[in-house]
C-alpha cells in the first residue's frame, strides 16, 4: 500500500484540501486536490486531478446542515473509494499561528491541542477555523496522526531586534512580540528559488505574498530576517478586508471616542477595512480593476494597496541592506499584470526595470537589465505541510505506513 497524505487548509466556510502520495525519499506527489464551500449552507464539493482535470463534484441542499465534520467524513469514505492501492497515513493541517511554543511543525495531542487553543485571539479570522479539523478528527478517527504545520515557524530566523516590539517587559514576557506569517509559503518560494536563479538563493530576496491575505517577506540566503506582519495576521499591508498597520491611537480612538466594544472594533478591522473598507465595493482585486476607471474609490483602494507595498519594500531594502530579487506570489502576485507593473515601476531607484511584455505572459522573469530582478513564482502552502507533515513522521515509507 502507498502511504497518502491528506492536506488541509481550513477556513470558516470552506476545507481546502490536497491528497499526496509518499514514495521513498522523493517529494511527496500530488494526486488530487478539492474543496468544499459553502460550509453550513449549502455545501459544494469539487475533486481535480493533479493535472487539473474534474474528477468528481457533489452538492448539498442548506437544510442537509453539511459543515465541517461532514465535510471531514465525507472526504475519508471519498478516500475510501478511490484508494487505488493507498492508505491514508496522516493528515497535515495549515495553522496559521504557533506562538512561541512550536517553531516547527508538531505531531497534535491534547496538550499541543490546547496551547494552539490558546492562540485563537491571535489569529481570530484562522486559527480556530484551522483547528476544527483536528478536535473533529481526534474524536472521529483518534488513531490518525496530524500534524499542524505553523505560518509563523518560518520566521524562527528572525533576529531579537526584528521581532521586537517597543514594549514594557512585563508585555513582551507574555509573548507580544512580532511572529511573522505566510511562512509556509515563504518557505516554499526559499526552496524553489535556486532552481530560477541560482544567485537568488544565495543573495537579498524580497518575497511579496498578495492574496486576500498580504504581506512582504526579506530572505537572505532563503532565509526570513523581517516581515510586514507581526503579532497577529492584521499588522503590515492592507489586505482584502484587514487594514494592515494603523496608528494604535487609532484603535484607543474607536474603543472610547465611537464606544466600539473591542469585538467590533476588531471585527471592524479584520473584515470591513482594508481593499474593501477603503473602496466600499470588494475585497476581490478583479472587481476593483474592471470599476477602477470609472469608480474613483476603487482607484483609491489600488493606489493605496500598490503605495503601502512599494513604501514597506523600501523598508525591507533597508534591513536587507540591498537587494537582489523582487519575487511576487499568490492570488493577486500571481494573477494581476497590473500589481506587478505598478509596483515595480515605482521601484526604478533601486534599478529594476519592468519587462512589459514578460509580464503580461506571466514571466516567470519579468524585468530586464543589469539590476535586480523581478519574478512570478506560484506559491504552494500544501507541498511545504506534505513535506513537514512526511518528515516529522519520518521519511520512509514504513513507518508512515504502520
Ligand atoms: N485573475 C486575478 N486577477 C487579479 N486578482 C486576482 C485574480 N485571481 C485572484 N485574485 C486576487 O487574489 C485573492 C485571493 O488570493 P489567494 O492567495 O487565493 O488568497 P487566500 O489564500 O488568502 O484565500 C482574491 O481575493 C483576489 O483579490
Ligand atoms: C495569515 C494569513 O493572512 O493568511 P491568508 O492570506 O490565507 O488569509
Ligand atoms: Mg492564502
Amino acid at each position: 500500500m502507498i502511504p497518502a497524505l491528506i492536506i488541509l487548509n481550513a477556513g470558516s466556510s470552506s476545507l481546502k484540501f490536497q491528497v499526496f502520495e509518499i514514495v521513498d525519499d522523493a517529494e511527496p506527489r500530488l494526486v488530487w486536490k478539492g474543496l468544499y464551500e459553502g460550509l453550513g449552507g449549502a455545501a459544494h464539493f469539487i475533486v481535480r486531478h493533479a493535472g487539473g482535470a474534474d474528477l468528481d463534484e457533489m452538492s448539498w441542499a442548506s437544510a442537509d446542515v453539511f459543515g465541517h465534520e461532514e465535510a471531514l467524513m465525507h472526504l475519508v469514505s471519498w478516500l475510501r473509494g478511490h484508494q487505488d492501492g493507498r492508505k491514508l497515513a496522516a493528515i497535515g493541517h495549515r495553522v496559521v499561528h504557533g506562538g512561541e511554543a512550536f517553531p516547527g511543525p508538531e505531531l497534535v495531542d491534547e496538550s499541543v491541542l490546547r496551547s494552539l487553543e490558546t492562540l485563537v485571539p491571535l489569529a481570530p479570522l484562522h486559527q480556530p477555523h484551522n483547528l476544527k479539523p483536528i478536535q473533529i478528527m481526534r474524536r472521529r478517527l483518534p488513531e490518525l496522526p496530524q500534524v499542524a504545520c505553523f505560518d509563523t515557524a518560518f520566521h524562527q530566523s528572525q533576529s531579537d531586534i526584528a521581532s521586537l516590539f517597543a514594549l514594557p517587559q512585563e508585555i513582551r514576557e507574555r509573548g507580544v512580540r512580532r511572529y511573522g506569517f505566510h511562512g509556509l509559503s515563504y518557505d516554499y518560494i526559499a526552496s524553489v528559488l535556486k532552481d530560477y536563479d541560482p544567485h537568488l538563493a544565495e543573495g537579498r530576496v524580497i518575497v511579496a505574498h498578495l492574496g486576500n491575505g498580504a504581506s512582504l517577506c526579506a530572505l537572505r540566503g532563503g532565509t526570513s530576517i523581517a516581515t510586514t506582519m507581526g503579532f497577529s495576521a492584521l499588522d503590515g499591508l492592507p489586505m482584502g478586508t484587514r487594514c494592515g498597520a494603523v496608528d494604535a491611537g487609532v484603535v484607543f480612538y474607536m474603543l472610547r471616542e465611537m464606544k466600539l466594544t473591542p469585538e467590533a472594533a476588531e471585527r471592524m478591522l479584520y473584515t470591513k477595512s482594508g481593499l474593501l473598507g477603503v473602496s466600499g465595493l470588494s475585497n476581490d482585486m478583479r472587481v476593483l480593476r474592471e470599476r477602477a476607471t470609472t469608480n474613483p474609490d476603487a482607484k483609491r483602494a489600488i493606489d493605496l494597496f500598490v503605495y503601502r507595498i512599494t513604501r514597506e519594500i523600501g523598508s525591507l531594502v533597508a534591513a536587507l541592506g540591498g537587494i537582489d530579487g523582487l519575487i511576487f506570489t499568490a492570488g493577486i502576485g500571481e494573477n494581476d499584470v497590473a500589481t506587478r507593473a505598478e509596483v515595480t515601476n515605482s521601484l526604478g531607484w533601486l534599478g529594476l526595470v519592468l519587462d512589459e511584455a514578460a509580464n503580461r505572459t506571466g514571466g516567470p522573469r519579468i524585468s530586464s537589465g543589469q539590476g535586480p530582478t523581478a519574478w512570478v513564482i506560484p506559491t504552494n502552502e500544501e507541498l511545504v505541510i506534505a513535506r513537514q507533515t512526511r518528515s516529522l513522521l519520518g521519511a520512509t515509507q514504513a513507518s508512515l505506513a504502520s
